[in-house]
């Protein structure tokens, strides 16, 4: 087994590489307001795009490539771009209790995860091995 520690950081790296929703649930909006710059009528249905602002192009270096250290290396400020829990009030109540799974992930040897995934309702990954242990 090689060692693979997956640190906090590296976790919600591969998540931001692979999200497991490429969409958030439809949200509405309560009153008159502006986004980005764009007025948007109260009642309007808002669904926020997440595989899309984490593989903007227009801010991330090839934003296809699997490269866990993107985010470390940038003192956090793609981190904006980067919103596997969804984002504001009705982001997902779960954050907290996923990031302390008392999981620990590892690779197998000799072999790479595969960082591509199958599309539906949400993205699955495919077919490979990793070794699951009790958090120390
Ligand atoms: C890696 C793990 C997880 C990821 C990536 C994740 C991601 C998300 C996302 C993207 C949403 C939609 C947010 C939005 O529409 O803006 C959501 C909603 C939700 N999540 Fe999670 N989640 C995770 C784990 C959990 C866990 C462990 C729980 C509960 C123990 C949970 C409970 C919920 C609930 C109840 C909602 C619906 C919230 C609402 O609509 O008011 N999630 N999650």
């Amino acid at each position: 087994m090689s060692e693979l520690p997956l640190t906090e950081a590296t976790i919600l790296e591969t998540m931001r590489h692979s999200c497991i929703f490429p969409f958030a649930l439809p949200h509405s909006t309560t009153s008159d307001t502006e986004i980005g710059g764009h007025f948007v009528k109260n009642k309007t249905l808002v669904v926020v795009i997440f595989w899309s602002v984490s593989h903007d192009p227009e801010y991330l270096t090839e934003p296809d490539v699997f490269n866990p250290k993107r985010i470390l290396n940038d003192t956090c400020t793609k981190a904006e771009l980067f919103l596997p829990f969804g984002v504001g009030m009705g982001r997902c109540p779960g954050e907290i209790l996923a990031k302390i799974a008392f999981l620990d992930f590892s690779s197998v040897d000799g072999e790479t995860p595969i960082v591509d995934s199958k599309y539906g309702l949400t993205l699955k990954p495919m077919n490979f091995n990793v070794l699951v242990s009790k958090r120390q």
